[in-house]
């Protein structure tokens, strides 16, 4: 390799982690450091030293987040741990149940919990080799999910590379097209005669069984991480301590996740959002409320389906707040 070659490739690297960490200030923390011209300039440097370098470009440079159509069916992946779903409440009371459950089954122990928003989109997995990403994988029945690694690399907030050089991690969150998206790609919908989606969580899912990368990019998806799969050699304490894990290495994480130890102020919380979440840019159904340990998870176990860790709080339905709100209005 010449000394000119030696030099183009040092500055290709370089350039590559740039615009990573530049993406992720833009997408992810919302908060850019720079002019998008000068990131632009930066792209367009990368661009044409690939051109010139063909042999160099990695699968993990920004110019590679939209490859090329698949054909036919998606694989089929089997997840090496079952993406659980979550069971269901609609009330305090059985809020009060599920920790009373939860302390029988712990007894003498001191329990937390940590509670998340129940983003409404499409819980997905994503693994990453020795620090690249290589796959996402819908959750399909728990077991087994089918292959959308093509559209998923297509969403900015996810890292096409982490820190995290494992040889097997398994990342898992839920993909969701934000209301502004939603609302916009419905209205390109009308106006070109097509049918609306319903909702951005059907808006999401039909994004992400699109053959062709292209139309995804342009879906705006995004991406909140909440989980691990099978990963080979984390060993995470708590629930709260791989949130903050993931967003060490770059994950979007939903900030308004709260840890409590009395479940009348994990109560209190939930409803503060009973108003509140039409002020957020994303679809929410409810709230997700974890035990915090993973060893008091683990004593807890799952049953085939659900976590017995775990419940999700679901906020009632929109139309029936709606008749409420005119009722009281009318
Ligand atoms: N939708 C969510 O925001 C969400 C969340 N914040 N946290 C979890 O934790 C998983 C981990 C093991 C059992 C549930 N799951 C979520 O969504 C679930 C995934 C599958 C069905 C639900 O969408």
């Amino acid at each position: 390799m010449t000394k000119r070659e030696e030099q183009e490739k040092v500055r290709l690297a370089e350039i590559k982690k740039q615009l990573a960490e530049l993406s992720y200030q833009y997408y992810t923390l919302d908060a850019p450091t720079v002019s998008d011209y000068e990131y632009d300039m930066l792209y367009r440097e990368l661009e044409t030293l690939e051109k010139k370098y063909p042999q160099w470009v990695t699968p993990d440079s920004p110019t590679q987040r939209i490859g090329s159509k698949i054909s036919g069916t998606f694989a089929k992946y089997t997840h090496d741990r079952p993406m659980l779903s979550l069971g269901d409440v609609f009330s305090d009371e059985e809020v009060r149940e599920f920790d009373a459950r939860v302390r029988q089954e712990l007894p003498g122990e001191r329990v937390a919990y940590v509670v998340e928003l129940k983003i409404d989109g499409l819980a997905v997995n994503l693994i990453y080799e020795k620090g690249r990403f290589v796959r996402g994988v819908t959750r399909g029945d728990g077991h087994v999910g089918e292959d959308i690694t093509h559209n998923v690399r297509t969403i900015r907030t996810v890292p096409l590379h982490i820190s995290d050089l494992s040889d097997h991690v398994e990342i898992r969150g839920e993909v969701y097209m934000p209301i502004p998206a939603f609302r916009a790609l419905n209205e390109q919908r009308s106006a070109d005669e097509l049918e609306p989606f319903a909702n951005p969580r059907n808006a999401a899912a039909g994004s992400l069984r699109q053959q062709d990368p292209q139309v995804a990019a342009e879906r705006k998806l995004s991406f909140f991480a909440y989980a691990l799969g099978g990963t080979s050699d984390w060993r995470p304490e708590s629930q709260e301590a791989l949130l903050q894990t993931l967003r060490n290495l770059h994950f979007p994480v939903n900030r308004e996740y709260r840890t409590f130890t009395d479940i009348q102020d994990v109560i209190a919380y939930i409803h503060t959002w009973d108003t509140r979440r039409d002020t957020l840019s994303y679809a929410t159904d409810g709230m997700v409320i974890k035990v915090n340990s993973f060893a008091q998870q683990q004593m807890l176990g799952n049953t085939v389906k659900i976590p017995r860790w775990a419940i999700a709080y679901k906020f009632p339905p929109e139309q029936a707040r709606t008749k409420v709100l005119q009722i009281r209005v009318g």
